[in-house]
């Protein structure tokens, strides 16, 4: 059953509407940096996907479904028909399920360091035992340290130290809820039936989600996507190479 998550609306009423959806143990903080950069000509609405920041956090597991139908919730309560939507990693994940089984509400759709099949599943069963046992704190490290390449990890450690609090800080059953979801998670079926310009993103140095894994987004869509490498980016591309991710959403989101 879908959920009220909590959500921050950017920009002026009536523009066209992008829904922005983050990472496994993240706020909707992590899309700072895409705000003053896409608010000028678009509503942007960012949320705390279930049980993360301040939404609700329901009994683990979560679905796929479950995380979809809360951003078709949150449409509705918005009053908006139709928007473009922007996720990465299990916020990708939740595009591509979204694109596919509700394509009425989806215009464009950019798929930023996701994937279609994030395996081993016994990796996220371990994962989410991992946090049953020593909460989000016990997964904080390793988490960080592949968001972010190694020289940023370096030279900005004030930012990187702000981003390790948000992992931390996940309340450990929405954590392991959506841990729940990715290891069940397998959307190839999905992706022919997909019919939203697409724009696909990876990092080169995304460790979590390879560039390969971008490719079979790519392959897998009947409508060939824009696929873009960003050079200098880990897991979250958005935040390191800020510029050139908002770049590439200003063209793909404009008309
Ligand atoms: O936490 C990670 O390892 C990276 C990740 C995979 C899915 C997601 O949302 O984040």
């Amino acid at each position: 059953m879908s959920i009220e998550v909590h959500h921050i609306v950017d920009g002026p009423p009536g523009a066209p509407v992008i829904v922005l959806s983050g990472s496994l143990g993240s706020t909707l903080d992590m899309w700072e940096p895409q705000v003053a950069a896409l608010s000028g000509d678009f509503q942007v609405v960012r949320y705390d996907i279930r049980g993360h920041g301040e939404s609700p956090v329901p009994p683990a597991p979560y679905s796929l479904a479950d995380l979809g139908s809360d951003v078709l919730t949150l449409l509705d309560r918005l009053g908006v028909e139709r928007a473009h939507f922007a996720g990465l990693s299990i916020g990708g994940m939740t595009g591509m399920w979204l694109a596919a089984h509700a394509s009425e509400r989806i215009d464009k759709l950019a798929l930023l360091c996701t994937s279609p099949l994030l395996g081993p599943p016994q990796n996220w069963a371990q994962r989410a035992a991992t946090v049953r046992a020593g909460g989000t704190e016990a997964v904080a490290d390793a988490v960080v340290a592949r968001w972010l390449t190694a020289d940023y990890l370096e030279r900005e450690p004030e930012t990187v130290a702000r981003m390790r609090e948000m992992i931390a800080t996940t309340p450990d059953e929405g954590y392991i809820g959506c841990c729940a979801a990715i290891e069940h998670m397998d959307l190839r079926d999905d992706l022919p039936t997909i019919t939203a310009p697409t724009l696909v993103i990876a990092g080169s140095d995304d460790l979590a989600t390879p560039p390969e894994h971008a490719e079979t987004i790519a392959a897998g869509l009947s409508r060939p996507p824009r696929l873009e490498v960003i050079p200098g980016a880990a897991h979250l591309a958005n935040w390191e190479q800020a510029t050139l991710v908002n770049g590439l959403l200003r063209e793909h989101f404009a008309d």
